[in-house]
């Protein structure tokens, strides 16, 4: 285990009956890392994030949170975590304050040290003007901040955020959107979704989830999904001159295209740019070619649902 490793799940697995839920789930999760678990309904997200929190035993496998083990000693472990689950756990009939003190106390802060927890927590949620409102009586997106204050109350290392925009209007979504992207500033996050421009719009990495197994790990950067680069010429060259730096395969594509498939991070535009004026090819046509993580969330996820039975 790296030392700058907060969350690691070895071979999670879950079964509910015969049903595999999740199956050798591994996952780290580093410091300042906020990472989206995205997955179509019953992927299996829920069980992940309940099982990476302490609040389901797996079948097998084991959580180590800043190396603590989740199995062997869980209430030191899950002094690093905070968790929001698919239901906010939150208490209609108390205020704001009531509540959040009585988090406060359940996370062992002391008397002392809870008025300032509960105003820290309040202040980085934007709940100081509601401190005494009944919850109850409270819009579902502010119960969602209240939600979000219980769980960075104890100012864990990493906040588990499940479902976090389920049942919010557009405005209470993009609210609580950027209240997550301001909290991973300073706690790593992992938050599950079933929305693409959701993961899109406030992780670095994304994991997808699909029948209970872990189809794809990605940062999420220029290079998702790229593919290589697509170029078009008046009068092609040979194959082998395409071969610039971080150039692995040169393909002749449909029309006279010509596909170059790129290393990680390659990027020759500008040197086959040159090379073609200085050799007089009659550049046509050059892009990018990529797929969007919509492409490969809709490939690596429709498809055989019995997969999970054979398992
Ligand atoms: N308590 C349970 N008993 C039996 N099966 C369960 C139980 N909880 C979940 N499952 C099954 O395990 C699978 C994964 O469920 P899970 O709730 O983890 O998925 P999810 O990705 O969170 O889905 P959603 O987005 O719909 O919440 C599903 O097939 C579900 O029906």
């Amino acid at each position: 285990m790296d030392s700058d490793s907060l969350i690691e799940a070895r071979g999670l697995t879950r079964r509910y009956g015969p049903n595999l839920a999740v199956g050798d789930l591994n996952l780290t999760l580093r410091k300042g890392e906020v990472l989206g678990l995205l997955g179509p309904n019953g992927a299996g997200k829920s069980t992940s994030m309940k099982m990476l929190t302490g609040n389901l035993a797996p079948t097998s496998g084991d959580v180590l949170i800043r190396g603590i083990s989740l199995r062997e000693s869980p209430q030191l472990a899950k002094r690093h975590l905070g968790y929001l689950p698919e239901q906010p756990p939150v208490y209609p009939e108390l205020t704001v304050d009531e509540y959040l003190g009585f988090c406060a106390g359940l996370h062992g802060i002391g008397k002392k040290q809870r008025a300032e927890a509960v105003a820290d927590a309040k202040r980085d949620c934007g709940l100081t003007h509601m401190s005494s409102r009944l919850i109850g009586n409270l819009s579902k997106g502010y119960q969602q901040r209240v939600g979000l204050a219980q769980a960075i109350i104890h100012r864990p290392d990493v906040i588990v955020l499940d479902e976090p925009t389920v049942g919010l209007d557009p405005i209470q979504i993009r609210e609580i959107r950027s209240l997550i992207a301001e909290l991973g500033k300073n706690h790593s996050v992992i938050l599950s979704s079933h929305i693409l421009p959701e993961i899109q719009a406030v992780c670095g990495r994304v994991m997808i989830i699909n029948a209970g197994r872990l189809v794809y790990d990605a940062h999420i950067d220029a290079h998702l999904g790229k593919k290589g680069l697509v170029a078009q010429f008046a009068n092609a060259p040979a194959a082998s001159e395409l071969q610039f730096t971080g150039v692995q395969k040169v393909d002749i594509g449909p029309a006279g295209r010509f596909l170059l498939e790129l290393a990680d991070g390659a990027d020759p535009r500008a040197e086959l740019v040159n090379a073609a004026v200085q050799r007089g090819w009659g550049l046509l046509e050059l892009r990018l070619e990529t797929r969007t993580l919509e492409e490969i969330f809709v490939e690596l996820t429709s498809g055989d649902a019995t997969l999970r039975e054979a398992a």
